[in-house]
C-alpha cells in the first residue's frame, strides 16, 4: 500500500488495481464480505464485535484486475494504549486506499453509529471514493433492501454508487465485485497471481487461534486476549508417504488468573476443543498437517504495556 506511483507503470493501460477497505458498525458484515469475495477465509469473523485487531488484506484475482481488500478493526473510544494504536492503524488505512466501501445492514436502521463513522472517514480520508454497500441482504425482503439503498444513498450523498450484497447467499457480490474493479485506476497486479494475503502466516495463525479461544466466551475476553506463536518446527524422521508435519507452539495471553481458567476451561476440556478448531483451520489454510501446542499464561496489564504490545505484534 502507499506506492501509487507503481500503477502507473508501463504497459498497465488496461488492467485495473488498487486498494478497498470496507467500514462500518461492528457486526455489519465486513469481515464476512472480505471472505466471500476473496473466497477463502482470510479474514477473521466473529459473532462478537470488534474482534478483527489486524489489517488483514485478502486479494481478489480477476482476468483484468486485482482488488487488495484491507480489513480494519472497528473504531472504538480509546481507552487503553492499544486502543488508541487500532485507531490510529485504521485512520491511516482510510487515507491509503482507493475506495472505502461504507457498510450498513439491510435489517438495521441508519443512525448516529453510521454518521459518526462516515464523519470520521471523510475527515482522514477527505479525496477517497466511497461506496455504499447493504449488506446481508438475505435477512430482509426487496422492499427493506430497497428502503435502506435510497436512506444509504441519502447518507452518502446523490453520487455515491449504493450496492446490495449478501456475502452468505453469495447474491450481488459478483456485481459488487465489478463496481470495486470499476472504481479502481489503471495499474499492475501488486501481488503475484494466487497469493490470498501478505500477512506473515504466522500472524494468520495466531488469528486464528485467538478466534477459536474467543467463540462462545461470554464475558469481556476480546481484548484481553492475544495469542503468541512460539516455533514453528517441521517435524523430523517422517516418512514420505506421511507428508509434512509441523510443530505450532503458541502461548495464549490472558490479564488475569481468572480467564486463564476460562480459556482452559475444566480439566483443560475447552483448551482442547479450541485447538482441535484451530488446527482444522490451519491446516486447512496452510495445506499442511500440523501438531498445535497450546499454552495459556497470564500477562498483567498487556494492553498497557509498550513492551509486550511490541512483542504480540501490535
Ligand atoms: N444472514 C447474513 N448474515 C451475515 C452476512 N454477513 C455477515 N453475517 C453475520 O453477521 C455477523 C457479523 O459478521 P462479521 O463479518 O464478523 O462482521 P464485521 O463487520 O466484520 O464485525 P467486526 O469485526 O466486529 O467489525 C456474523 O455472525 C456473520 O455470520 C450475510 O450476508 N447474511
Amino acid at each position: 500500500m502507499g506506492d501509487k506511483d507503481r500503477r502507473h507503470g508501463e504497459g498497465a493501460a488496461e488492467f485495473r488495481s488498487g486498494f478497498v477497505c470496507f467500514v462500518g458498525r461492528p457486526n455489519t458484515g465486513k469481515s464476512t464480505l472480505t471472505n466471500a469475495l476473496v473466497g477463502s477465509k482470510v479474514a477473521i469473523t466473529s459473532n462478537r464485535p470488534q474482534t478483527t485487531r489486524h489489517t488483514i488484506r485478502g486479494i481478489v484475482n480477476t482476468a483484468g484486475a486485482q482488488l487488495v481488500l484491507v480489513d480494519t478493526p472497528g473504531l472504538h473510544r480509546p481507552r487503553t494504549l492499544l486502543g488508541k494504536r487500532l485507531n490510529d492503524l485504521v485512520h491511516e488505512t482510510y487515507a491509503e486506499v482507493d475506495v472505502i466501501g461504507m457498510c450498513v445492514p439491510a435489517d438495521e436502521k441508519i443512525g448516529p453509529g453510521d454518521r459518526w463513522i462516515l464523519e470520521q472517514v471523510r475527515a482522514s480520508a477527505p479525496r477517497t471514493r466511497i461506496i455504499g454497500i447493504v449488506t446481508k441482504i438475505d435477512k430482509v425482503g426487496r422492499d427493506r433492501v430497497a428502503a435502506q439503498l435510497v436512506a444509504l444513498s441519502d447518507l452518502l450523498g446523490g453520487d455515491a454508487d449504493v450496492v446490495p450484497v449478501s456475502a452468505s447467499s453469495g447474491e450481488q457480490l459478483e456485481v459488487l465485485r465489478d463496481v470495486l474493479i470499476g472504481a479502481m485506476e489503471p495499474g499492475p497486479a501488486f501481488y503475484p497471481d494466487g497469493e490470498l494475503t501478505d500477512e506473515p502466516e504466522t500472524t494468520l495463525m495466531a488469528e486464528l487461534i485467538r478466534e477459536a479461544a474467543l467463540e462462545g466466551v461470554r464475558d469481556e475476553l476480546p481484548h484481553s486476549l492475544a495469542v503468541a506463536i512460539e516455533e514453528i518446527i517441521p517435524r523430523e524422521g517422517r516418512r514420505p508417504e506421511q507428508g509434512e508435519l509441523l510443530d505450532v507452539h503458541a502461548i495464549l495471553y490472558v490479564e488475569r488468573q481468572s480467564q486463564k481458567g476460562i480459556v482452559i476451561g475444566r480439566g483443560g476440556a475447552r483448551l482442547r476443543e479450541v485447538g482441535t478448531a484451530a488446527r482444522a483451520q490451519i491446516e486447512a489454510l496452510l495445506g499442511t498437517k500440523i501438531y498445535l501446542d497450546l499454552h495459556v499464561k497470564v500477562a498483567k496489564d498487556w494492553q498497557r504495556d509498550p513492551k509486550q504490545l511490541s512483542k504480540l505484534g501490535f
